[in-house]
């Protein structure tokens, strides 16, 4: 498969490398040095304990490139649409174009540059993060979960799952992966966003009673928002699975904590932003969720 992946920083590179075992695999960066650096002395993955060199072809001008079958998007999502611009080269009519990143709602935008039955989104249990230019850590590995937005006539997700299962990942076809997505969500709007606006560790957010109270009534909102867009939850289940990512991972740094920390823009529009969109659309009270973006766009604004 001809496969391009947009963002070469930790997923991307992750995704982008072990694919280019055996596929045609272009991976995409803005930045030049990460570029560069695959391009001489290849990709770098530390994976349990070893680091393995992979060769996809980088590049950071697509203008020249004929399009991919598969196009996946792995830069943070405020640089979606840009990405996107920037690379239509790389989708033609018959291009499928996948997200895995974090939040909900990308498919709005994915169906601006491809037909809805070319639509591919879901989530990854894996994570990682970027060592240096060219190098990146998988840190965790888990299932990829993806899902169409129309019935997958022509059997693509059956070809995606073999491709990527060789390649060593484990991805699973969902029939509702709204479900999936808002079930990982539950995570990101809770415990990420307050350890991001409070710049504590993932383990404070179950271990001190005031914070923990917080995180459930940002859960709380987020059960009904999804209850509203006929996605039920069991919203004890749920908070016990967020206390225990917060109790396995006490010293875990999350992305938006980071982005925060280090004076970045954060995706906080697609995490918590995405929460108060679907409960506008279905008249559902979130003042958590609100107060979450204002204050973490407030926080942006100090850089
Ligand atoms: N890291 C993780 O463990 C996980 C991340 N995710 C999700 O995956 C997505 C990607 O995250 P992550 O890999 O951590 O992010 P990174 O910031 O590590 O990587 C994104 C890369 O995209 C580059 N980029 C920015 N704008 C463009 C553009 N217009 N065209 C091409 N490349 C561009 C960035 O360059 P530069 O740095 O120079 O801006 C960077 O190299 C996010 O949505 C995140 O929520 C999901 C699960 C786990
Ligand atoms: C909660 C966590 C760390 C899970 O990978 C995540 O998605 C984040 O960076 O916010």
């Amino acid at each position: 498969m001809r496969i391009a992946v947009i963002g070469a920083g930790a997923m991307g590179s992750i995704y982008g490398g072990r694919l280019s075992q055996h596929n045609e695999v272009i991976l995409v960066d803005t930045n030049e040095k990460v570029v560069d650096q695959i391009c001489k002395n290849g990709l770098k993955i530390d994976e349990n304990g070893t680091t393995d060199c992979y060769h996809p072809a980088a590049l950071c001008d697509t203008s020249n490139e004929k399009p991919a079958d598969l196009v996946i998007l792995f830069v943070k999502a405020l640089f979606s649409r840009s990405a996107l611009e920037n690379n239509r080269s790389l989708i033609g009519p018959d291009t499928r174009l996948m997200t895995l990143q974090n939040g909900a709602g990308h498919e709005d935008l994915l169906k601006e540059f491809v037909n809805e039955d070319r639509v591919i989104i879901g989530t990854t249990e894996d994570n990682g993060a970027v060592l240096d230019f060219g190098h990146v850590r998988r840190g965790g590995t888990g299932v990829t979960n993806v899902g169409m937005l129309t019935e997958d006539k022509d059997g693509f997700l059956g070809r995606l799952k073999e491709t990527f299962d060789s390649c060593g990942f484990e991805v699973r076809i969902h029939e509702n992966i709204q479900y999936l997505i808002w079930d990982k969500l539950f995570t990101n709007v809770s415990l990420s966003a307050l350890t991001g606006i409070l710049q504590v560790d993932m383990g404070y957010i179950a271990a001190d009673e005031y914070t923990w109270k917080l995180c459930r009534q940002l859960i709380h909102e987020t059960i009904l928002t999804a209850a509203a867009a006929g996605l039920e939850f069991d919203e004890e289940a749920v908070a016990e699975k967020v206390k225990k990512t917060s109790l396995n991972n006490p010293s875990g740094c999350t992305s938006i904590r980071a982005d925060l920390r280090d004076g970045r823009r954060t995706e906080v529009d697609t995490i918590s932003g995405a929460v108060v969109r679907a409960a506008k659309k279905y008249n559902v009270e979130v003042p958590g969720h609100e107060f979450v973006v204002n204050l973490v766009h407030a926080m942006e604004g100090r850089g």
